[in-house]
């Protein structure tokens, strides 16, 4: 039998899971999940508190082993990068991205280089200085550049943060509800300078987000998990339904199509009981 080659060989996916189960003493915080993530995508995780999303990104991440199952990294077992090899390939953008510390803005995203540097700090062939000062410009933060991270809001911080993985040109982003402390602009900005980025740079993204409206506007493809199983898998507009919704968040939601994309977007009724209550 001959090799498949060329365009008929399948592409190793960026990320797969399978049978990821991490359990804490009797608590099942995630049970047998099977994923796959194709190189390039861009990957919403939603459902309600305690449903093991934070518990996948850990695993993603590498800072925590599973209790079954494996997580592959372009084929390979997560477990077998060394801790460096494994931050020049995926990167994870917290919920509130940086601790106000008190380095400069400049410092903290050069800090993004350190995968790619050697003991002594050096990288061969790379300029880390313009690489810096280029993001910076782009996400606006050049007017920032020598101001202490502690005398930034959440908002600037977070942008800082976003610098930081920028510069660090990982294949694959961790986001853990990056918009949380955002107000409606800056979520937006936010949003729409990732999808700027994956569109130049083809990052696979995966992010964990609360807010189903933002979520089907930027996310083609949605994990929704439930009790820390699969409750559904696929396209965002096939999943985001007012059955799944109520099911899964136990919520009475109308579901109807944004006026410009027709994406599903999602309101909420009130509870009509309790509030007659009152
Ligand atoms: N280190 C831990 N020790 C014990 N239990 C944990 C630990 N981490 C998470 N859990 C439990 O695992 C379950 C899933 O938690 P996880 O933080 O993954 O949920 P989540 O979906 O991210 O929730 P949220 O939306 O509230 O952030 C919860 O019941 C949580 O209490």
């Amino acid at each position: 039998m001959t090799e498949p080659s060329g365009s008929q060989k399948k592409r190793i996916p960026a990320l797969e899971v399978t049978s990821l189960t991490r359990s804490f003493g009797e608590l099942h915080a995630l049970k047998k999940i099977s994923w796959s993530v194709d190189e390039g995508s861009w990957w919403g995780v939603i459902g309600p508190n305690g449903s093991g999303k934070s518990t996948l990104l850990h695993l993603l991440s590498g800072v925590d082993r599973p209790t079954a199952g494996n997580v592959h990294i372009y084929g390979k077992k997560a477990g077998s990068y060394s801790r460096k090899e494994l931050s020049r390939l995926v990167a994870v953008l917290q919920q509130e991205g940086l601790p106000p510390v008190g380095y400069t803005v400049r410092e903290v995203v050069e800090m993004g280089r350190y995968p790619h540097q050697d003991w002594l700090g050096r990288e061969k062939g790379v300029d880390v200085g313009l690489i810096t000062d280029r993001v910076l410009k782009r996400l606006g933060l050049a007017p920032l550049a020598d101001r202490a991270l502690d005398h930034l809001s959440g908002g600037q911080r977070q942008r800082v943060a976003l610098a930081k993985v920028m510069v660090q040109e990982p294949q694959i982003l961790l986001l853990d509800e990056p918009t949380t402390y955002l107000d409606l602009r800056y979520q937006l900005e936010f949003m729409e300078l990732l999808a700027e980025w994956r569109q130049e740079t083809g990052v696979t993204i995966i992010a964990v987000l609360h807010d189903l409206n933002l979520t089907a506007q930027f996310c083609e493809n949605l994990l929704v998990l439930k009790d820390g199983m699969v409750e559904g898998l696929g396209a965002s507009a096939d999943l985001l339904t007012e059955e799944r919704i109520r099911r899964v968040y136990e919520v009475e939601p109308v579901m109807l199509p944004h006026p410009d994309s027709g994406v599903p977007q999602l309101l909420l009724r009130r509870n009509v009981r309790r509030a007659a209550d009152q």
